[in-house]
């Protein structure tokens, strides 16, 4: 083995940067041969399985060829370019001992996609190939055949730097060993506001999780900083490469916590050449709905909980608060007069055997049997025909049992009333539902937990289904209205689907005209709160073939059922840690969790190791949460940096001086991002520190689920506590998210301002 001196280290990377030089070659050929073999390409990719099952070998090794095809090759370096990071970026040195041909050395690259070249042998293999596993999974106790396992540094297409891992202990003379490992000049780097993929330096137990059988249910586990979002995200790029039809056709959904929890991870997919994956934050799984808002935590509660089903049911079969409550008209010359009793009946049969949106033909029937009943009169069926037939009948129907919006039908708890009459809730509970509502009416804005009711809704109501233009409700008369300023002449009401008109919209003289989509943006713009919560058509319930749940402790009972109607013929994989969890009932949960799953096998995966978070500003952490939840999973931090979390107190009048100070220390103490993690006492006060750099933000405790940042000033930790659901859990995940540096400032009556 040679040590390594400065001109070893030159030459290591000239030696490398030849290899990688060629691989560029052979891709920029690959590119332009692209549009050529795409066709073929795909076609070697579709493998005749029916979509369950995991691959097979030999259909993983079409996969491979398929991407020395790569149809996507110039769009991937494309995107690789733009990362600033290396197609390849691993090798692996084996020997091969025992006879037969493939004895003696091999020297294998890895990278984020195969490629070969003219002769047809693999300059890279994919880091998904079963060829790459050992560049993962080889170990000094099990070596798998490595000798030495290099992680290539590149900036685009550059060489910059190499970290070697020996595998053996008495390596041959002619292998050089480089730095001091890779992972720890990884995980030493300054974070940014994004997060990276970890293709280099996936360790072996993170690789098996990745590539873990795609059916049923993977549950991955840990404490804080373990690497549990990063892993899940590499398997869903892992089980789109493995299946790519199943997954790519059938679509896989990564759900997190919030906007900026997807902001942070969406570039990780991305980078591994995957961007067929549909990330949503809870308050926008359904499509036509955006919330960010949050319930104060009695109210989340309340519509968290799997009781608000029952309310729910009863709510759906109310009549509509402005429909007519009796109808008289003159069919074939009698009179028929149908009291609030009589309409009240017909409600209740046809919602026994019809979704409320698509029974118009039932509910018009049972109107005629009641009237029926009245007359008595001539023959049974011709009456029948003549009632249907009414134009009389036809007006009253399309107002007492127009379609309803779930959200519209939501908003009727608006009225407090109504919400104590449908029984259920507690009157307390009654007033914070309606409370919600009449906010919610004021400022045009829903919360998060609110969409989750509106897709139980949905489910109940059925889909909205078209009027003819004349016959729209009075909200849309509103839209319509509110939209003809942008230009738009006719607004057509589509059933399901995203904003999408329902066909041609055009004015007098045949012409197109702007359609609903323009609509649903002027809607989304009005003033009036009641046309901005209404805007946009809502979706249905997509299905998925994978889903992955990110933070899953904090989702409550209703919105596991959300994600149960997406995935009902998925596998999942489920990423957690219960001492982090916001939500209280964590039984209710778990049983809305188990009925999501079904009857799918599960298998669990245990991470112990804190990537994130230097020990000392973990150690900090894991005393705040053992002391309140004794049996927290606690992993281990691998890395020290010498400095120990600073813990400053001033007086409240001397917080923005404080912080401000402390950030100035911290933006010259790392390179990257420092957060202001501030409870809402604080919060606008602080904003201004944002001034202070690019890279300094102020955010809340709960937005910071999920999320990391190179240095975190944490303000008034008891007051973050005494505003989260979670409580101390709250403050457990914001004293988790710095890499390097952290400061806790605490206000304090009597200190010195
Ligand atoms: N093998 C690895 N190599 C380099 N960095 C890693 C590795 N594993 C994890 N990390 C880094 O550790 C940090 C924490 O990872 P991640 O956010 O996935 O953890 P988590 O378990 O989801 O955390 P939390 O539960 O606190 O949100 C990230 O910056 C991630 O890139």
């Amino acid at each position: 083995m040679s040590t390594t001196t400065n001109d070893l280290v030159e030459a290591e990377i000239a030696a490398e940067q030849e290899h990688v030089d060629r691989v560029y070659a052979e891709l920029a050929k690959a590119a332009q041969r692209a549009e050529l073999v795409h066709a073929e390409g795909m076609q070697r990719g579709q493998t005749d399985r029916r979509g369950t099952g995991d691959p097979r070998e030999e259909e993983l090794a079409g996969l491979f060829e398929r991407d020395a095809l790569v149809y996507s090759a110039s769009k991937r370096r494309a995107s690789l370019e733009h990362q600033h990071e290396g197609l390849v970026f691993g090798r692996l040195d084996l020997e091969h001992t025992g006879g037969g041909p493939a004895a003696g050395r091999e020297i294998r690259y890895v990278g984020r996609l195969g490629v070969r070249d003219d002769d047809y042998e693999p300059l890279v293999v994919d880091w998904r190939a079963p060829a790459a596993a050992p560049f993962y999974r080889a170990t000094p106790v099990d070596p798998q055949g490595v000798i030495r396992r290099r992680v290539l540094r590149c900036q685009g297409e550059r060489v910059v730097g190499v970290e070697d891992d020996l595998m053996v202990a008495d390596p041959p003379e002619d292998i050089v060993v480089v730095g001091d490992g890779a992972l720890m000049a990884a995980l030493t780097r300054s974070r940014g506001t994004r997060m990276r993929d970890i293709v280099a330096t996936i360790q072996q137990h993170q690789d098996e999780a990745i590539r873990a059988p795609a059916r049923g249910v993977t549950e991955i586990t840990g404490g804080p900083g373990t690497g549990k979002t990063v892993v899940a995200l590499h398997r869903a790029a892992y089980l789109l490469y493995s299946d790519r039809r199943r997954y790519e056709g059938g679509g896989v959904l990564v759900v997190g916590p919030s906007a900026a929890y997807t902001a942070y991870i969406e570039r990780v997919l991305p980078s591994l050449g995957e961007d067929s994956v549909v990330l949503r934050s809870l308050g926008d799984v359904v499509a036509g709905m955006t919330a960010t808002r949050l319930d104060p935590p009695a109210t989340a509660a309340v519509k968290g909980s799997l009781r608000i089903r029952q309310l729910l049911a009863r709510l759906s079969r109310e009549p509509i608060p402005d429909a007519p409550t009796q109808l008289r008209v003159f069919v074939g010359g009698h009179a028929v007069r149908l009291t609030e009793e009589h309409l009240r009946r017909a409600r209740s049969q046809v919602l026994r055997h019809h979704h409320r949106n698509t029974s118009y033909d039932a509910a018009v029937d049972a109107l005629a049997a009641l009237a029926w009943e009245q007359v008595q009169h001539g023959e049974r069926a011709e009456f029948v025909d003549r009632f249907t037939d009414s134009s009389d009948v036809e007006a009253f129907v399309r107002q007492w049992w127009r379609p309803v919006d779930p959200r519209e039908v939501l908003l009727w708890l608006a009225d407090e009333q109504l919400v104590r009459r449908l029984g259920v809730v507690s009157a307390d509970e009654a007033r914070l539902l309606a409370e919600s509502y009449q906010r919610a009416l004021e400022d045009g804005e829903w919360t998060v937990a609110d969409v989750a009711l509106v897709d139980d809704l949905h489910a109940r109501l059925g889909p909205v289904v078209d009027l003819p233009s004349e016959e729209r409700g009075f909200y849309e008369i509103e839209e319509l209205d509110d939209a003809s300023q942008y230009g738009v002449a006719a607004i057509r009401l589509g059933s399901e689907g995203a904003a999408r008109p329902a066909g041609p919209v055009l004015d007098e003289d045949g012409n197109p005209v702007a359609v609903a989509v323009e609509a649903t943006a002027s809607q989304r713009l009005s003033r009036d709160p009641r046309t901005r919560l209404l805007a946009g058509r809502l979706g249905g319930a997509e299905e998925y073939a994978h889903v992955l749940v990110d933070e899953a402790q904090d989702l409550s009972p209703m919105q596991w059922r959300m994600l149960g109607r997406r995935g009902r013929w998925a596998s999942w994989t489920v990423v957690g840690d219960l001492a982090q969890a916001s939500w209280d009932d964590l039984e209710e949960s778990a049983r809305a969790r188990e009925e999501a799953f079904g009857s799918n096998v599960r298998r669990s995966f245990h991470m112990d190791t804190n990537y994130r978070n230097a020990r000392e500003i973990f150690d900090h952490a894991a005393a705040v949460i053992q002391e309140h939840v004794p049996d927290a999973d606690i992993p281990r931090a691998v890395r020290e940096t010498g400095h120990l979390p600073e813990e400053l107190t001033c007086a409240p009048e001397g917080v923005v001086e404080a912080a401000r100070e402390a950030v100035d220390d911290l933006l010259g103490e790392v390179d990257g991002s420092v957060a202001i993690i501030a409870p809402a006492a604080w919060r606008e006060q602080l904003s201004g520190l944002e001034a202070l750099a690019d890279r300094v933000l102020v955010i809340d405790p709960l937005s910071t689920k999920g999320l990391e940042y190179d240095a975190t000033l944490v303000v008034d930790p008891d007051e973050i506590v005494a505003e989260s659901p979670g409580g101390v859990r709250a403050l457990y995940v914001v004293l988790t998210r710095a890499a390097h540096r952290m400061t806790v400032l605490r206000p304090v009556d009597g200190a010195r301002a």
